[in-house]
């Protein structure tokens, strides 16, 4: 089985390309759907967090103000390595209880879309890992315009992150997202390409078919020891 790491910056385009993998029928394990979850009204992870930052966070209806939290965690960074902290084993154990899902399917080939891929250093689970780059300006500008947020608030989200140009320095496939949509789409489809070349054979015995062709190779041999010592 082959885990395609993808990460980038905030805005840089990871759900955009995570979209075009769907799109083309690779399944995609979203971390910040998962990181979502774990602050569902009444999970473990929206329990220990309201503990930990008190009801001021909260909405009328209960649910966790996610614009108030995200005020409070992007310009405090004791305060965002707390909340990492606390919500980090309900993230990690979402991501892998989600590619066991996949694995269990046979899907050969995963998408992780991990924000804070390298942060969590959850990189190493990861071959090859995908960044998505584009230059400090059209980042700024492309966040403040989908979130329609201050250029303060948007920069210390960006802030809040590993620098774009040293996650670009780790990846073993950059996709530069600063040109247009249909520039995106062209790179993407060399992209897949590579993503989608033949398992390797360590990959293949990591797959479900792998794993039942070792098992049915080992009780081939039990029962014919059986028949030749027995
Ligand atoms: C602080 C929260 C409530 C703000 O929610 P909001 O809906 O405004 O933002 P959203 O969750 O869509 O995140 C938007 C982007 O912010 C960035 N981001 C999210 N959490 C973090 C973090 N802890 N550190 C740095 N960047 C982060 C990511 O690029 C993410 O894609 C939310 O981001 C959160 O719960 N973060 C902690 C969980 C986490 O670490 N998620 C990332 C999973 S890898
Ligand atoms: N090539 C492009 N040209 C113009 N706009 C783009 C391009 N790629 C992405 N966008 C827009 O930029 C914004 C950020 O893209 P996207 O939401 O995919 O980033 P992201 O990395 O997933 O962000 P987050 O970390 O917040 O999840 C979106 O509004 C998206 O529509």
């Amino acid at each position: 089985m082959r885990l395609v790491g993808l990460t980038g910056g905030i805005a840089s385009g990871k759900s955009t390309v995570s979209s075009m993998f769907k799109h083309n029928h690779i399944p995609v394990v979203d971390a910040d759907i998962i990181a979502r979850d774990a602050l569902k009204k009444n999970s473990g992870g929206y329990k220990k967090v309201v503990a930990a930052f008190g009801p001021d966070i909260l909405q009328d209806d209960g649910q966790v103000d996610r614009l108030k939290l995200g005020r409070i965690v992007f310009s405090d960074a004791s305060k965002r390595q707390l909340l990492n902290r606390l919500l980090a084993p309900y993230i990690s154990s979402g991501i892998f209880l989600e590619i066991f899902k996949l694995w269990i399917k046979g899907h050969k080939v995963i998408v992780l879309d991990i924000p804070l891929l390298f942060e969590a250093k959850m990189d190493k689970w990861t071959k090859p890992i995908v960044v998505v780059w584009v230059d400090p300006e059209t980042q700024l500008r492309r966040l403040m315009e989908r979130d329609n947020s201050t250029e303060e608030d948007a920069r210390n989200r960006i802030n809040a992150q590993m620098s774009l140009d040293l996650k670009k320095s780790q990846a073993d496939i950059v996709i530069d997202n600063t040109g247009s949509r249909q520039d995106l789409q062209e790179r993407f489809s060399e992209v897949l390409s590579q993503v989608k070349r033949p398992l390797t054979w360590t990959e293949f015995w990591l797959s479900r078919d792998g794993a039942l062709s070792a098992l049915l190779g080992v009780i081939i041999v039990i029962l014919a020891g059986k028949k030749l010592f027995w």
